[in-house]
């Protein structure tokens, strides 16, 4: 992340669990009431570091209740949505559900939707553009497997799936989009992408933002960096400078690390 001179963050820091198809709505009610709790006990400053979850789709109604009734600083967001508003879509859900739910964001493309339901660029950016059409920021996910890695061809890889996923949107809506890069080798297998793949990464995606858009798209459009990140590690990946923020899994479903992981400043390591 980038600071200015007078240490506040020039990107707001997104720290972000996606439980994926982890925890029924009663399950996910305790887990984002320890999450709340054990931030609450830490101080967290929710105007610094923003919080947000990414409950199944059967958890949202839940946590939205949960979240306006405790008047909790936590936002949430779906894990997917349509490429269409509404019809003959059956098991599909709309951006406009998720509006009326009170996700602030969505999540697209995230790599299990590309690999295993075959998601095509095309089809993700037609849901980049219904979520604004729905007034969800998207967080459009990127990011290559073992095989592009070990050829070298990766950054290429995800530049081209960057692409895809923002053509036709305004500068506006790049500005605002979150863009998630997410190694499909580091993810749930413990492997992490080193700070420096991170960095590497993110830095060509904002380089690739500046050309498509402007620098001041560029400046503003958040990146995370997503791959078994724990809270021993997160600090790391954090003090690069074109890291956003991170998209958690598997440790974001224990909410005692999942804290620690928010409160990453916490532990960075100052000379
Ligand atoms: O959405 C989260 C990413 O897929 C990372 O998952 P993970 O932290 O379990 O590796």
């Amino acid at each position: 992340m980038t600071t200015s001179a007078n240490g506040n963050f020039v990107r707001k820091p997104f720290i972000a669990g996606n439980w994926k198809m982890n925890m029924d709505h009663v399950q996910g009610i305790t887990l984002l009431q320890k999450l709340a709790w054990t931030l609450s006990d830490a101080k967290h400053d929710y105007n610094r570091v923003e919080v947000a979850v990414f409950p199944p789709f059967t958890d949202l109604r839940g946590v939205q209740t949960l979240v306006q009734g405790d008047e909790l600083d936590v936002v949430y967001g779906g894990q997917d949505l349509s490429q269409f508003d509404s019809g003959a879509y059956t098991g599909d859900i709309s951006g406009q559900f998720l509006n009326k739910l009170g996700c602030s964001y969505v999540l697209v493309g995230h790599s299990e939707r590309r690999t295993i339901h075959n998601e095509s660029d095309e089809v993700l950016n037609a849901k980049v553009k219904a979520a604004f059409r729905h007034e969800v920021t998207p967080v459009l996910c990127v990011g290559e497997g073992l095989e592009i890695r070990q050829a070298g061809t990766h950054v290429e890889h995800t530049l081209a799936q960057l692409r895809a996923g923002v053509d036709g949107l305004t500068a506006e809506q790049a500005a605002e989009l979150v863009v998630a890069y997410e190694p499909v080798w580091a993810i749930g297998t413990g492997e992490v992408a080193g700070p420096e793949d991170a960095q590497e990464m993110c830095a060509a995606i904002r380089a690739e933002l500046a050309v498509l858009f402007d620098d001041a798209v560029a400046a503003k459009t958040r990146l995370l960096y997503g791959g078994s990140v724990k809270a021993n590690n997160a600090a790391a990946i954090m003090a690069e400078s074109d890291v956003d923020g991170l998209l958690v899994g598997g440790a974001s479903l224990d909410p005692a690390e999942f804290a620690n992981i928010v409160r990453f400043e916490s532990h960075l390591v100052t000379d």
